[in-house]
């Protein structure tokens, strides 16, 4: 039997541990992701899910509890290490591409992601052909943008090209933190859709947290609500269909 993509066993994660600012933020939380899963994860502000997102990419060490990741223990890998395979595309578009690097340099920075490498990128124009290809379909026009400093980029353009290299290397697990919310609606459709379509193509296992209840409603294949650090709803398949907003408010109210 292929065993679960990631497995959080028991985790509990308290910060400033002993001070006045004690806080309890994750509470004996279990969750088991299969392949394909692709999961819309919602909560209150300060539910936790970047937490929980932190936990699962490394970035941050559980108080108690276990990481498991395809069967093997992943607990005390640290984040550079589990970059072979989680990706995460995060709030800020500024933060996923390197803004003096040009966006088909980003792009070989990220097809060579878990290589071991040098200092210097080579054989950038070998790969032009292929960044040509996979920005075509894109939406904002980045194809004709490759040779662009990231740092010149729109807000959408520059998560496209996130979301993009996080993607390229079929992650085994992919992390979206808010990723279309720093972006207008059109925009933010747009990219919503590039997503889905991805997940779906390269068969990826993601969590995506939002706050915006249609898309957690319409993508996906499972929800989840976190609420003070605990899972209160987890539905997949037809549960997952059958969810409303009216019902998700219910868990907000708590
Ligand atoms: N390192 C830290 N030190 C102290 N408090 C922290 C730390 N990290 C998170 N918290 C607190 O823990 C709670 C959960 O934070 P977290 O960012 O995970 O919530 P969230 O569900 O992602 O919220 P939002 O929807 O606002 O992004 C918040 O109250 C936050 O202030």
């Amino acid at each position: 039997m292929t065993k679960p993509i990631l497995e959080l066993k028991n985790i509990n994660t308290t910060v400033n541990i002993g001070t006045s600012e004690e806080k309890r933020i994750l509470k004996d939380l279990n969750l088991t992701l299969e392949k394909g899963d692709f999961i819309t994860l919602l909560g209150t502000n300060g539910a936790g899910k970047s937490t929980l997102l932190n936990v699962i990419n490394g970035s941050l060490s559980p108080t108690s509890g276990k990481v498991l990741m395809n069967g093997e223990d992943i607990t005390l890998l640290n984040d550079v290490k589990r970059a072979k395979y989680i990706a995460q595309v995060f709030q800020d578009p500024k933060m996923g591409t390197a803004p003096r690097m040009t966006v088909a340099e980003n792009l070989l920075l990220a097809s060579k992601r878990g290589q071991k490498r040098g200092l210097k990128l080579r054989g950038l124009s070998k790969h032009m052909d292929e960044f040509k290809q996979a920005t075509a379909k894109l939406p904002n026009g980045l194809s004709n943008r490759l040779n662009t400093f990231a740092g010149s980029l729109s807000g959408g353009q520059r998560q496209t090209l996130s979301f993009l290299m996080a993607t390229l290397q079929n992650p085994d697990l992919l992390l979206l933190d808010e990723h279309t919310a720093a972006l207008d609606p059109n925009t933010s459709e747009q990219l919503m859709a590039l997503t889905d379509e991805v997940v779906s193509n390269k068969d990826l296992t993601c969590v995506m947290i939002t706050h915006q209840l249609k898309d957690a409603l319409k993508y996906g294949n499972r929800t989840i609500i976190l609420h003070a650090g605990e899972i209160v709803l987890d539905v997949k398949g037809e549960a997952k269909k059958q969810l409303n907003e009216k019902e998700i408010l219910q868990y907000f109210e708590k």
